[in-house]
């Protein structure tokens, strides 16, 4: 980790900011991490008092990094400042004045499915909607940090849901993460003594990955930092990944409107990347307009060319990525596992990797992502298709199964009647015909033999099941492995040891992440892969308008790279011919001029 010394001007320059608002422009790899961390040390140094120094981030993990290195350099003189993701500041402050009888929820997606169960005398809560449970989610989620109450809303399916949602959690003392933050804003706002009493807490406030701060955020902070102005905010509107959250990467570009005296430094030397991947990833991020005009220039010269590789199908992708690291580490063998990262836009692209690298017997982590076979609708598929499995054999299913999906697809199967199979067992399901729909679909299914052939029949009973978005790749995936398999049987334990093998610790191991998992994390070689139309960028997100933000994500994902950057493009992906990504194409085209 540089020290103050080895810090290049800007940097230095923003670590020893001391009084006033400030913003930092940082490119990818420019080092803001290094420099925040002697910023905090400087604060200290001038005897500043720990406890008047905040400092927030966006998520748990660069929290943590951060308490580290805060502790590395600083050690017991760096006790009692205050290091926190935004949400956590929020509960702290909020959930003392609300009393012992309010619980926070970590997910509520189950109040939703209940609202969208439709009104009835058992559900006074239920609206009639045709929305799916996800995007109501996604929908309430986004107005809510953007401070809009239901009569804000124009669309007025999901103002109904949400004002429904809103009542349930009020009469149940129930609170979601986001109402963490938007009471905390009106607390702020509405009464001056805590308001004051806060602000004279934190006389320092430095916030990480600001590009991701949204509007109920950005109103904390800004009632945090109004009396003494001392606020320290550092980011690249390059990076912003989550507008879909209402990040508004738009506010680093306006930080001097609301902060007219604000100070703004710009890094734009990375000391991350070699330099051929700096210029391609220059490239990619110069497909947006409308962002913070910044020159970023690589600190490491040379490297080695950045490699655009076309390959048939998902099968061989997987292969041809196999062999070059197979290759790499024989020409090198200090050159570790953890050296590599496979990055993708989707989990769902995971699956031919580990299936090769499981062949192979090559480590590989998925680290903290849910495993492409654990996904929720592939789950319910794979538990379908182990209630057929032990029916088959004449093996009584486990209970567990059958309610895990006995409202799957949605068979408005009340609690109590889903309690009474728990209770009483499977027997009752004979009993009642509450529980037909459920016996119906095993029946249709009792005569298919092979997976796939589950799959598919599964798929015509119920495609609300199998819904795919524009760009989803799942279904072909998942039917190709299971087509490798002639029975249920073989299918389901080849998944349990996909997934086992997967879990297994390890401490040297090929990194494979969504590039949002990756974001702040660095690897010597990266694999772009299905870098096609369609997948990066996500056609869904492109239909929505939302195309910048994908150029963000191949940018981000392209500056992971430190020696190694490989763009891996498939021809077809199941029975679909693919069309470069236009990230590729720009990169070709570019080549071709030299
Ligand atoms: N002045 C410096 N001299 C040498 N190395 C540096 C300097 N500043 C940062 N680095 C190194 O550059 C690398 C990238 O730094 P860091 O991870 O802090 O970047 P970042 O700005 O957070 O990147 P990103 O936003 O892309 O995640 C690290 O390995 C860090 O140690």
């Amino acid at each position: 980790m540089p020290s103050l010394a080895d810090l290049n001007e800007q940097q230095r320059k923003a670590a020893l900011h001391i009084q006033g608002p400030c913003v930092v422009v940082a490119g990818a790899g420019s080092g803001k991490t290094a420099m925040l961390v002697t910023r905090v040390q400087h604060l200290l140094r001038l005897q500043i008092p720990p406890n008047q120094i905040l400092c927030c981030t966006f998520t748990k993990d660069a929290a943590k990094e951060m308490q580290s290195r805060i502790k590395a350099d600083s050690g017991d003189k760096a006790k009692g400042v205050k290091i926190c993701t935004i949400h956590s500041l929020a509960y702290q402050l909020i959930m003392p004045r609300l009393g012992k009888d309010w619980k926070i929820q970590t997910s509520t997606s189950w109040i939703i499915e209940l609202i969208l169960s439709g009104p009835s005398d058992s559900n006074p809560y239920g609206v009639k909607s045709s929305l799916s449970a996800k995007d109501a989610d996604q929908a309430i989620s986004k107005a809510k940090n953007s401070l809009k109450t239901p009569f804000d809303l124009d669309d007025m399916m999901v103002a109904d849901i949400y004002e429904a949602y809103e009542k349930f959690k009020k009469d149940k003392k129930i609170l979601d993460f986001d109402d963490l933050l938007v009471k905390t804003v009106h607390a702020l706002r509405m009464d001056t003594q805590f308001r004051e009493k806060w602000q004279n807490q934190w006389k320092f406030i430095l916030v990480d990955e600001f590009q991701d701060t949204n509007l109920v955020q950005w109103e904390i902070l800004s009632l945090l930092a109004k009396a003494h102005q001392n606020l320290f905010v550092v980011g690249d509107d390059w990076q912003s990944l989550y507008s879909w959250r209402g990040a508004m990467p738009s506010l680093i570009l306006d930080f001097g409107k609301y902060y007219p005296n604000a100070k703004t430094i710009i890094l734009e030397r990375n000391y991350r990347s070699r330099d051929p991947i700096i210029q391609a990833s220059n490239l990619i991020i110069s497909m947006n307009e409308g962002q913070f005009k910044k020159q970023v220039v690589a600190n490491r010269p040379g490297g080695d060319p950045i490699k655009i590789i076309g390959v048939e199908d998902e099968v061989d992708q997987a292969k041809r990525v196999a062999d070059i690291i197979e290759a790499m580490r024989l020409a090198d063998p200090d050159l570790e596992w953890k050296s590599f990262a496979i990055l993708y836009r989707t989990h769902e692209q995971s699956r031919s990797f580990e299936e090769i690298f499981t062949e192979r017997d090559l480590p590989y982590v998925m680290a903290g992502e849910s495993h492409f076979y654990e996904m929720p609708k592939i789950k319910t598929i794979l538990t379908y298709m182990r209630i057929v499995n032990s029916l088959s054999k004449d093996e009584a299913p486990e209970v567990q199964w059958v309610t895990d999906i006995i409202n799957r697809p949605k068979r408005n199967i009340k609690p109590d009647d889903i309690n009474r199979v728990l209770v009483e067992g499977l027997s009752v399901l004979t009993q009642y015909p509450v529980y037909d729909p459920i016996l119906d679909t095993l029946d249709k299914l009792m005569d298919c033999e092979q997976p796939a052939e589950l799959i598919v029949r599964l798929d015509e009973i119920h495609p609300e099941l199998m819904k795919r978005e524009p760009g989803d790749m799942w279904y072909s995936s998942f039917l190709r492995a299971a087509s490798k398999h002639d029975n249920i049987e073989s299918f389901l334990s080849f998944c349990d040891y996909v997934i086992e093998k997967s879990k297994e610790p390890k401490d040297d191991a090929i990194v494979m992440k969504t590039v949002h998992g990756s974001k702040g994390e660095q690897y010597p070689v990266v694999f772009l892969v299905d870098m096609v139309e369609g997948v990066m960028p996500y056609q869904k997100s492109v239909d929505e308008g939302n195309i910048e933000e994908e150029t963000r994500i191949a940018y981000v994902a392209a500056t992971r790279a430190q020696d190694r950057l490989y763009f891996i493009v498939p021809k077809m992906m199941g029975d679909k011919v693919c069309i470069p990504s236009r990230y590729v194409t720009r990169l070709l085209e570019e080549r071709k001029k030299k």
